[in-house]
């Protein structure tokens, strides 16, 4: 079974396509968790284990825990996921000359999936896409104000560069195991990305904090029933004061956004 099968079967069991977003920023993280061994797994834990059952997968993204301490919060933080049976996204955004690659590839060794840039071309990120049983997740529109400034650069064929991304990924995809960040900003780049690429599933980013489409990213986000919307700050950091119930607030958080993306599917 690859990735894409394990996340299909997820999204069944806890009927839900939502991606919970562990960035456990250290900075925010309840005053009464700062003095245990590792703040973040702390945090982490109490968030899973309010969460899980609402979340079709985990993603937390790696610039909050690169860091000594910060890889051991995720490298056991992925663990208890996976003993929960949620897959977990590692958004990275990594790719380099090939042989550097294959280094970024070990991270798969411990996430299901991960995110990756695709600007450095194909052997970039060749060593994630031959890693046939996890998911590789391209950028190809994001979320960020800023997204336009080159992916929507118009090419001398007319197409703009995101829609260039999206049919080399679709080219790339002969294992079955590539999909594409199209962040909820962006309606209506979803809906033609969608419409373009029938069968990729998409990682949808933006909604919550952001304030993205949420119908759109349920609408065009989902290919044959499979993707993931994600949110993080909107749920993990629901709570707003600091105190012992920020993990209450965070499954509550979770299983209205659930609710919420369930209308549209
Ligand atoms: O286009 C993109 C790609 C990645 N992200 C990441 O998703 C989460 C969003 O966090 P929120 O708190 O829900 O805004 C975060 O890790 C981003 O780095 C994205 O937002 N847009």
């Amino acid at each position: 079974m690859g990735f894409f099968d394990d996340l299909r079967d997820r999204i069944e069991a806890t009927d839900s396509v939502v991606s919970v977003g562990l960035d456990a920023d250290i900075d925010r993280l309840p005053d009464h968790l700062l003095d245990k061994d590792l703040p973040r797994w702390a945090f982490n834990r109490r968030i899973i284990d309010a969460t899980h059952e609402h979340a079709a997968a985990f993603k937390p993204n790696a610039a909050f825990y690169e860091d000594e301490d910060g890889w051991r919060s995720l490298r056991e933080t992925i663990a208890y996921a996976h003993g929960k049976g949620v897959p977990v996204l590692l958004d990275a955004k990594r790719a380099d000359i090939g042989n550097t690659t294959r280094k970024y590839a070990d991270l798969l060794d411990d996430a299901d999936a991960i995110t990756v840039n695709p600007y450095m071309g194909r052997d970039s990120i060749q060593p994630f896409l031959s890693r046939e049983d996890k998911g590789v997740f391209v950028l190809c529109r994001t979320s960020n104000p800023g997204g336009a400034d080159l992916q929507s650069l118009e090419l001398d064929t007319g197409e703009p560069l995101y829609e260039r991304v999206a049919a080399l990924c679709d080219l790339w995809n002969e294992h079955g195991n590539v999909g594409l960040v199209v962040g909820a900003t962006g309606p209506d780049e979803l809906e033609h990305l969608r419409e373009q690429v029938p069968d990729l599933p998409f990682l949808v980013p933006g909604v919550g904090a952001q304030g993205g489409d949420a119908e759109a990213a349920v609408e065009f986000g989902l290919a044959d029933g499979v993707g993931l919307v994600n949110s993080s700050r909107g749920i993990i950091f629901a709570g707003e004061d600091d105190g012992e119930d920020f993990d209450k607030a965070a499954g509550q958080a979770a299983k209205r956004l659930k609710n919420r993306l369930n209308q549209y599917r």
